[in-house]
């Protein structure tokens, strides 16, 4: 529903739930005309093709920034965070690039942006020089999408853009959350990563799209061979109710991908971290081996394991964070409504829809299971077995 509100002449619109347009306190007959073209016009932006175009040229021109510095790694793009965890150069481009794309390609909406990374190391004297590079990469970057006719970014421009990624997003308004390189320790590797961007409307996830620049288009499932020639580079994208596609990052056609199907646990196979740091290995696979899983995990970095489970190359995503480990929103935003509008589940290890309204962390139970509608009873039932049996042991 959506409410507008023209107590003193200028219409307050506020989005509801249903379909239905309610008129409060109007002024004048000019007021209610200008109030039900604004709701009117509002409204049918519901449909946010208009965001989802600008989320994907902007996670497209981020990905080829990224390419671009994963091929010319340097030792002195890595820096540490003061968690310890690493961030590059490729990080904060991305981040700028985003900010930058989404306020340009959307200039009538009001903008909040909740991302990982923030510009304080790149303020001090010390980043300087990592700053000059960044501000060229994005630069360089904008430069090859002829639409952009904007002079050259200044480094300021750079900082500001990145420290747009403040917001603490919530349940009200809309809000863009990004992660501008999730998998740094893939990316560094050379491994998988992914760019992924959602957008919340009302603390729900209304679009995602994942840019992984390294998974080749072709299954990366339990039985495929992969080999050094397959073609890499997938967009993943989804909005609300309207299904899940995937192209190539080079701009093929989008086609529409299923989760698998697969009931019998014999046939599935399942996707963890690459990292045992991030996910605790061993009760995945007491988990597996419960539910009666005969191949061994599939190991990979970031939200590229979504994009995957979304096309059915696997059928189960297990992650169990280290205790005291707190999820953020942008690290599942994207990869969530992937996967559950290509007919997946994605839900805490008690059974609970993962809930992204409270602000930049997931406020969950335990870990994070995603898999088709018919093997989730089985699945939340190993999963509560093994972790019951985890605690007695202890
Ligand atoms: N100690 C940790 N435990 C769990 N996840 C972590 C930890 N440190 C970083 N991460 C985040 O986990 C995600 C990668 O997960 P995966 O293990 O599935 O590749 C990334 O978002 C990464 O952040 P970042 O975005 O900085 O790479
Ligand atoms: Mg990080
Ligand atoms: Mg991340
Ligand atoms: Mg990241």
């Amino acid at each position: 529903m959506v409410t507008i509100n023209c107590s003193r002449g200028v219409p307050k619109i506020t989005y509801l739930s249903t379909p239905k347009i309610t008129i409060t306190n109007l002024f004048s007959k000019r007021a209610s005309l200008v109030a039900i073209v604004a709701a009117a016009s509002s409204f049918s932006s519901m449909s946010y093709d208009t965001e989802l175009a600008a989320a994907k040229k902007a996670a497209s021109l981020a990905a080829r920034l990224c390419q671009k510095v994963q091929k010319e790694l340097l030792q002195s793009d890595v820096q540490s965070k003061s968690d310890k965890s690493p961030v590059t150069v490729a990080d904060y481009g991305s981040q700028a690039l985003v900010s930058f794309v989404l306020e340009r390609e959307l200039p009538s909406e009001s903008f909040s942006l909740v991302a990982e990374e923030d510009s304080g190391d790149l303020r001090k004297e010390s980043g300087q020089e990592t700053l000059q590079r960044i501000t060229k990469l994005v630069n360089d970057t904008l430069a090859t999408d002829g639409s952009f006719s904007v002079p050259t970014l200044a480094a300021e421009d750079v900082l500001r853009a990145i420290d747009c990624g403040k917001s603490e997003g919530g349940s009200h308004g809309r809000h863009w959350v990004l992660d501008p390189i999730d998998g740094t320790k893939g990316f560094l590797r050379g491994d998988q990563y992914a760019i992924a961007l959602a957008l919340l409307d009302e603390g729900k996830v209304v679009l995602g799209v994942l840019a992984c620049p390294n998974l080749p288009l072709a299954s990366i499932g339990g039985d495929s061979r992969h080999s050094s020639h397959d073609e890499v580079g997938c967009l993943f994208f989804a909005k609300v109710g309207a299904g899940t596609y995937m192209q190539s990052l080079d701009g093929s056609s989008p086609i529409k991908v299923h989760v698998s199907t697969t009931e019998n646990p014999e046939e599935a196979s399942f996707f963890e971290s690459f990292e045992a740091a991030h996910s605790l290995h061993d009760l995945s696979s007491s988990i597996a081996k419960k539910l009666g899983v005969k191949a061994p995990p599939v190991r990979i970095d970031s939200q590229a394991k979504y994009g995957a489970l979304s096309r059915g190359d696997g059928a189960i995503y297990l992650r169990f964070p280290h205790k005291g480990y707190r999820e953020k929103i942008w690290d599942h935003a994207a990869g969530c409504i992937v996967v559950t509008e290509a007919g997946g589940v994605a839900t805490d290890a008690a059974g609970n829809p993962l809930d992204f309204s409270k602000g930049r962390y997931l406020d969950l139970d335990t870990g994070i299971i995603v898999t088709n509608q018919k093997l989730m009873p089985s699945l939340l039932k190993a999963v509560r077995e093994s972790l019951e049996e985890a605690t007695s042991s202890l």
